[in-house]
C-alpha cells in the first residue's frame, strides 16, 4: 500500500537498505524477544500475554521433539529445567505441554478438557478425522466407541476370537521352524508383523493374507506401510500453517493417492461381503467386522436401544452406509477399517519383538517362564486364552516390557485442550497440545526402584494395573480416550508369547553381527532400531 502522495520513486526509496535497516532491526529484536520467552515463540504469542508460568525452553522449535528418541530428549530437557510436572515448548506456531509426572498426567488424560485430539495434515488427508482415534470429542466419536466396544472388543468377542489367534500363533511357530532350518536364525519382526497383520485381516475382513490371493495381501500390506509412513512423517506444514499450500514434502499428494487405493481395495471387499449376505452365506460367516457392521441393525435391535434409534433416523437397512447419529455426520465404514488395520498391527508386533529381545538377553527370566508354562500347561497341547490367568510370571514379563519399552512412549496420539484448564498448579490455555511422557514416568527412579533393570518380579511384589487406573504405568493411556483395543491387544500378546515360549528357547544368533541391540527409534510407535535376529531352539 502506498500513500496517495507517493510516486514510484519514493516507494523505491522507502525500501532502500538504509531505510529498511531500522525497521528490520526493530522487527528482529522483537522476534528475538519472542523467541526468548519460556516455552518459545508459540507461548509468547499465546493469549496468556506473557503470564504463563509453565517453564520451558525458548525458541521456535524444541529440537528434542523431532528426533528418533524424542521421549528421552524431552525427559532430559524437563529435568534440566525442573519442569518434570509440566513443561511448555513450541513447535512452530503450535503450543505444547508435556507431563512427565503421574499427577499431571492424570490431570491431562482424565480431564474432559483434553478429550479432543490435534490432527496432523496427513491424518486428516487419510480421513482419520472420521475415525475414532482422531474424531473430535462428541456424539459421532461416542457412537464409534460404542460400536467398537460392543462388537469388536467386548469380552465375548475377544473370547470367541481365541481360536483364530491360536491358529495364527501356530502358523508363526511353523514359520519359525522353517526359517530356522533354512537360515539357522530368524528375523523375528517379519514373522510377528505378518502374524499380526493376518490377525487384524481375519478380524476385520474374515480373510487371511493368503486368502486374498495373488496381489491382494501384498496390496493391503503396502497400503498399511504407506499410511504408516505418512502418519510418521514430521510434516513442517503442521507447525507452520503458512507453508501448507506448498506441500513441500509431498505429504498431501501421497495421502490423496493412497486414499484412492484404499477406497478401491476396501470398497471391493465390502461389495463381496454384501453379495455373500445377499446369497445367504453370511450366516455361517458372521465373525468378521465387515459382517458385524453389515449386520448391525439386527443385533442392535436385540441389545442396544441407542443404536436402534440411530438406525431409525437413518431409515436404512444398510447400517454401514447410513448411521447418522448427529446432523449430517455420516458414518463411513472405510474409516473404521483403516483405523483398526493401522492401530492393530504395529503395536502388538512391536511389543512382542521387544519382549523376545529381553528373553534372549535374560536367559534366567526366560527359563522361569518356561518352567511356569511347562508346569501349568505342559507340552502336549498348545496354550489357550484360559491358561493365561494361571501364568502370573508371564503376565509380569509383559508388564515389565510395557514399562521399559512402551509402544507409545509419548502415548502416540496427543490431546488438545478445548478450553483453558488447570494442570497441576498451572493454567493451560485452550488450543494447547498436551502430551504425556509415559516413558519418562515409567523410568523415574523416584517412582520405580532401579528403573533401568528388567525385573518382572517387581510386579509380584506390587501388582500395578496397566489398564489406565494407575498413572505410574499407563501404556494404553487413560480416561475417555484410553485405548479401546487394550484387552484385545493384551490377549493377543499373552497368547502368542506363551505359544512361542512353549515351543522355543530364544537364544543369541550365531552371527555376532546380530547381537541384540536395544537402541530405539520412535516412529509412530517405539521400535527396535535394529530388528531382532535370534536363534529359536525347538523345545518340543
Ligand atoms: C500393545 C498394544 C497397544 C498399545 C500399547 C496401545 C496404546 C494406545 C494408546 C497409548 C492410545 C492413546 C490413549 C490415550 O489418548 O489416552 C491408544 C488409542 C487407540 N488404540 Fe491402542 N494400543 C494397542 C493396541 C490396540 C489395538 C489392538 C487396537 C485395535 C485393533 C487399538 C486401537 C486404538 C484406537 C482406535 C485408539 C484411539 C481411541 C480414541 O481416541 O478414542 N489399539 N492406543
Amino acid at each position: 500500500m502506498t500513500s496517495p502522495g507517493m510516486d514510484a520513486a519514493s516507494v523505491f526509496l522507502f525500501f532502500t537498505p538504509t531505510a529498511l535497516s531500522p525497521i528490520l532491526a526493530v522487527a528482529l529484536i522483537a522476534f528475538s524477544v519472542l523467541l526468548m520467552f519460556p516455552g518459545g515463540l508459540a507461548w509468547a504469542l499465546a493469549k496468556t500475554h506473557g503470564r504463563s508460568d509453565i517453564p520451558g525452553p525458548p525458541g521456535v522449535i524444541a529440537s528434542a521433539f523431532c528426533g528418533p528418541c524424542a521421549h528421552r530428549e524431552l525427559r532430559s530437557l524437563a529435568r534440566s529445567l525442573k519442569a518434570v510436572d509440566l513443561m511448555a515448548f513450541s513447535v512452530g506456531f503450535t503450543r505444547f505441554v508435556v507431563s512427565s509426572h503421574p499427577d499431571t498426567a492424570k490431570d491431562i488424560l482424565c480431564s474432559s478438557a483434553f478429550a479432543d485430539r490435534p490432527i496432523k495434515e496427513s491424518a486428516y488427508e487419510l480421513l482419520f478425522h472420521r475415525a475414532m482415534g482422531f474424531a473430535p470429542f462428541g456424539d459421532y466419536w461416542k457412537t464409534l466407541r460404542r460400536i467398537s466396544s460392543t462388537y469388536l472388543f467386548s469380552p465375548r468377542r475377544i473370547a470367541s476370537s481365541c481360536e483364530q489367534r491360536r491358529a495364527i500363533g501356530k502358523k508363526m511357530v511353523a514359520d519359525i521352524h522353517v526359517r530356522m532350518k533354512k537360515h539357522g536364525g530368524v528375523e523375528m519382526r517379519q514373522v510377528l508383523h505378518f502374524g499380526s497383520l493376518n490377525n487384524v485381516m481375519m478380524s476385520v475382513f474374515g480373510k487371511s493374507y493368503d486368502d486374498f490371493g495373488e496381489g491382494g495381501g501384498f496390496e493391503l500390506e503396502s497400503l498399511v506401510k504407506e499410511g504408516y509412513a505418512l502418519l510418521s512423517v514430521f510434516n513442517w506444514s503442521d507447525y507452520f500453517p503458512f507453508l501448507r499450500w506448498l506441500d513441500l514434502q509431498g505429504v498431501r499428494r501421497r495421502c490423496r493417492s493412497l486414499v484412492k487405493r484404499v477406497d478401491a481395495f476396501v470398497g471391493q471387499l465390502i461389495e463381496q461381503h454384501r453379495n455373500n449376505r445377499t446369497n445367504g452365506k453370511a450366516m455361517d460367516d458372521a465373525g468378521d467386522f465387515v459382517d458385524v457392521l453389515l449386520g448391525l441393525e439386527a443385533e442392535e435391535k436385540l441389545s442396544e436401544a441407542d443404536m436402534v434409534a440411530v438406525l431409525w433416523v437413518s431409515s436404512s437397512l444398510d447400517l454401514i452406509l447410513n448411521i447418522c447419529p448427529v446432523g449430517n455426520n455420516h458414518f463411513d465404514r472405510r474409516y473404521m477399517y483403516q483405523e483398526m488395520i493401522f492401530r492393530g498391527t504395529d503395536t502388538v508386533a512391536i511389543l512382542l519383538e521387544w519382549i523376545l529381545a529381553r528373553m534372549v538377553l535374560h536367559p534366567d527370566i526366560q527359563s522361569k517362564a518356561h518352567r511356569e508354562i511347562d508346569s501349568v500347561v505342559g507340552k502336549s497341547r498348545p496354550v489357550g486364552d484360559t491358561d493365561i490367568a494361571r501364568l502370573p510370571y508371564l503376565q509380569s514379563i509383559i508388564k515389565e516390557s510395557l514399562r521399559m519399552h512402551p509402544p507409545g512412549p509419548l502415548l502416540s496420539w496427543a490431546r488438545l485442550a478445548t478450553h483453558d484448564v488447570q494442570v497441576g498448579p498451572h493454567i493451560v490455555p485452550a488450543g494447547t497440545t498436551a502430551m504425556v511422557n509415559m516413558w519418562a514416568i515409567a523410568h523415574d527412579e523416584s517412582i520405580w526402584e532401579n528403573p533401568q533393570e528388567f525385573r518382572p518380579e517387581r510386579f509380584a511384589e506390587e501388582d500395578v494395573s496397566v489398564l489406565g487406573s494407575d498413572l505410574r504405568l499407563a501404556p494404553f493411556g487413560a480416561g475417555r480416550r484410553v485405548c479401546p483395543g487394550k484387552a484385545m491387544g493384551l490377549a493377543t500378546v499373552h497368547l502368542w508369547l506363551a505359544l512361542l515360549l512353549q515351543n522355543f528357547e530364544f537364544a543369541p544368533a550365531a552371527d555376532p553381527d546380530h547381537a541384540v541391540d536395544l537402541s530405539e527409534r520412535l516412529k509412530m510407535s517405539l521400535e527396535m532400531e535394529k530388528p531382532l535376529v535370534c536363534a529359536a531352539v525347538s523345545r518340543t
